[in-house]
């Protein structure tokens, strides 16, 4: 690993109370995925392509993935996050400990809004409002999470809610509730996206999509982009590495809309891979948790820093250039 974003690593775990760190760091189950979403990289090489003259790429194709709570992280929480992340998508998570218009007006860049469908379709629509007025330029709705994952961390914990003084800001005061709703999960329908995007204009995104018939209906559904992820480990234990799940979604989309990747991205040749397999993005999870916890603003931005220049490295050594075709397995 990138020394950097390992010590920004042990940083953040000796800085965090351990309860907290075991929430970002933990998966589900005997967290098998949790640990296949890295070596799945590590199975794949890339076949890099010479005498391509010299290439100049500015290009960074990463996002934030929406991670919840980062006021656990750190004091400033998603407001350091916002404010990191330049002109890189950040994907503002429903679970944040600060409203989402104030994550907007933090940052500088381009906000989206993740979202979990709720079982009261009025706590649904009121979210939307919510991110509307903010400003956010797209929704994402995680679909992977029709239940909680059972993580054994928390459970062994007894951590099961926000320390006083934090709150899931989001659900102050939603339809007609005065204070604080929960956050809460529901097995929702293609109909209900379907609702979902007659409600909006915005893009709406799908997160969680694993099964190639499940991107072939979202692409006939008008989804304007999915995220191939299994939610960094955390929902369902005996799922493939993201990684691996990449390609015959890719294929089933067939270009048609974007696919995002994210799971177990640490480094620039991580995201190389996954662009290599198709991917127009690839989403970043706990490394900007211990970016964040690390050193709150300047810790997430080194973060970011660092996978940009090992990025362009990488592409720079590739000849500008990654396809399918140059990724073999070792
Ligand atoms: C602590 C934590 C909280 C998360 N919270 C959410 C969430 O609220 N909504 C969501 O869609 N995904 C959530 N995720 C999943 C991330 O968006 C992303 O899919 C995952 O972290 C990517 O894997 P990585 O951490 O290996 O980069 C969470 C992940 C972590 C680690
Ligand atoms: C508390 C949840 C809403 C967020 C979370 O931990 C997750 O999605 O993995």
């Amino acid at each position: 690993m990138n020394p950097v974003l390992a010590e920004l690593h042990d940083k953040a775990r000796a800085v965090l109370d351990p309860v907290h760190y075991d929430f970002f760091a933990g998966g589900v189950g005997d967290e098998v995925v949790l640990a296949e979403n890295e070596a799945a990289f590590r199975r794949l090489a890339l076949l890099p392509r010479v005498l391509r003259g010299k290439q100049n790429s500015a290009e960074f194709p990463v996002l934030i993935s929406p991670t919840a709570f980062h006021r656990l992280a750190h004091p400033d929480g998603e407001l350091a996050t916002a404010r990191a992340a330049g002109g890189t998508v950040l994907v503002s998570g429903m679970a944040s400990t600060v409203p989402i218009a104030d994550v907007v007006a933090a940052a500088t860049g381009p906000v989206w809004f993740q979202l979990y469908l709720q079982p009261d379709p009025r706590v649904t629509e009121a979210l939307v409002r919510r991110a509307e007025r903010a400003g956010c330029a797209a929704l994402v709705i995680t679909v992977d999470s029709p239940v909680f994952g059972r993580h054994r961390r928390d459970i062994a914990h007894g951590f099961h809610d926000l320390p006083a003084g934090l709150a899931a800001e989001n659900m102050r005061d939603l339809a007609g509730v005065t204070g604080l709703r929960k956050i809460e999960m529901a097995a929702c329908s293609w109909q209900d996206v379907d609702r979902l995007r007659e409600l909006t204009s915005l893009p709406v995104w799908l997160k969680g999509v694993l099964h190639r018939q499940d991107a072939v209906l979202a692409v006939e559904h008008g989804v304007a982009g999915i995220f191939v992820s299994n939610h960094g480990g955390r929902q369902l234990d005996v799922v493939p590495a993201a990684l691996d799940a990449l390609p015959a979604v890719v294929h089933a989309v067939g270009g048609r809309i974007p696919v995002v990747l994210d799971g177990g991205v640490r480094s620039g040749a991580d995201i190389a891979l996954a662009v290599a397999l198709g991917a127009s993005a690839a989403g970043i999870g706990r490394p900007v948790l211990w970016g964040l916890a690390a050193d709150g603003e300047a810790g997430v931005r080194r973060v970011l820093d660092v996978l940009r220049d090992e990025f362009q490295h990488v592409l720079a050594l590739c000849g500008g250039e990654l396809g399918p075709d140059m990724v073999v397995v070792r």
